[in-house]
């Protein structure tokens, strides 16, 4: 059995990449969260440990000695970024390098997926569209250069110390389990909250005019287990779908599998400084390397990101307020 290690094991893919692990029996799966939570079934071991803290990142490795580490820990909130950059950079950025100087040490070094983002294009132009890895940076928020950081310091730990890194991008990634701090996520609470009459049939929304490249995140983190392999080290692969929806057209998806009628308002509060307009993915690297397609079609995400808000409504009626 192969050691997996995965930071940010309580966050959203993290939960998602674990149980695929588990699952699939081949894997002894080790979660790292920076903080402490109730760890689902999807693990074998579960440690708290802050990767901001140096000491306790290399003691964990030194005692672990992971086959292969899934770097899926950060602030991944681009509209705190804007709040908090020097927060999100220092968070992104140095709990990396933590996790790569204790990584430097092990004899054999690890494997190490590091999980950079989309984000990294930014302003991308229509003639651009859909951009490969070659695509130059412009990155839009503070986050986005987060991500740019730790996509460099990938590349140079692989080139300076010969460690074998694989970068990817993923684009935006939905499904259940994600927080409603994202829209799709958010979208579904509100119209799963209208529906159990535990508010009123308004759904409140940011910019509806943005188009992204929509991928369910089961389908993400099976690319993420398919490229983390020695033999890819050195190399970035984009996690895209090749299409993207204007969210406005998402959004009307997702109401249209509601029975009530529901009013959307514009929230200002949800808007940001900048936004990215529109970012389409070429995968074509991904596909030619391990033969990754995605298999969930938008539909079945929508309805089950739905169904999951509906359930999570259901279990704490009258509980949580509303985002
Ligand atoms: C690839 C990338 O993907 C994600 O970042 P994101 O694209 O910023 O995700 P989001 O769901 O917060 O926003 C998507 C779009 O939707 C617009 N929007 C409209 N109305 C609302 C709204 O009500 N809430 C939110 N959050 N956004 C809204 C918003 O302005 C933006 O244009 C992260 O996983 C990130 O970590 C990552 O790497």
């Amino acid at each position: 059995m192969k050691r997996a290690l995965i930071t940010g094991a309580s966050g959203f893919a993290g939960r998602h990449l674990a149980r695929r692990l588990t699952e699939s029996g081949t894997w002894e799966v080790i979660g790292l969260s920076a903080r402490p939570h109730t760890p689902g079934s999807e693990l074998h071991h579960h440690l708290v440990c802050d990767l901001l803290n140096a000491e306790l990142t290399r003691r964990t490795l030194s005692h672990w000695r992971p086959d292969v580490i899934f770097h899926l820990a950060a602030a991944s909130y681009v509209p705190r970024s804007f709040a908090d950059p020097a927060g999100t950079l220092v968070n992104n950025a140095v709990g990396q390098i933590n996790l790569l100087e204790a990584a430097r040490l092990l004899d054999p070094m690890p494997t190490v997926l590091i999980v950079s983002s989309s984000d990294v294009y930014g302003l991308v132009h229509p003639d651009e569209l859909p951009v490969t890895e070659a695509q130059p940076f412009r990155p839009l928020s503070p986050y986005a250069v987060s991500k740019v950081a730790q996509d460099m310091l990938g590349l140079q730990y692989h080139l300076s110390y010969g460690m074998p890194v694989v970068r990817v991008r993923p684009f935006s990634h939905i499904g259940p389990e994600q927080s409603d701090r994202f829209a799709i996520a958010s979208f579904a609470r509100q119209i799963a909250e209208a529906e159990a009459g535990l508010a009123p049939p308004v759904l409140l929304v940011g910019n509806l005019d943005v188009e992204r490249d929509l991928l369910d995140v089961r389908d993400v983190v099976r690319a993420y287990e398919m490229v983390a392999t020695p033999g890819l080290a050195g190399q970035v692969f984009n996690i895209a779908g090749g299409r993207s929806w204007r969210l406005r057209d998402v959004l009307e998806r997702l109401l249209s599998l509601s029975s009530i009628s529901i009013e959307v308002r514009q929230d200002p509060s949800r808007l940001r400084p900048a936004d990215i307009p529109m970012l389409r993915g070429d995968a074509t690297a991904l596909r030619q390397a391990t033969g990754w397609v995605p298999e969930i079609p938008l539909e079945q995400t929508l309805a089950d990101t739905l169904e999951y808000w509906r359930r999570s409504v259901r279990g704490c009626r009258g509980g949580r307020s509303r985002r």
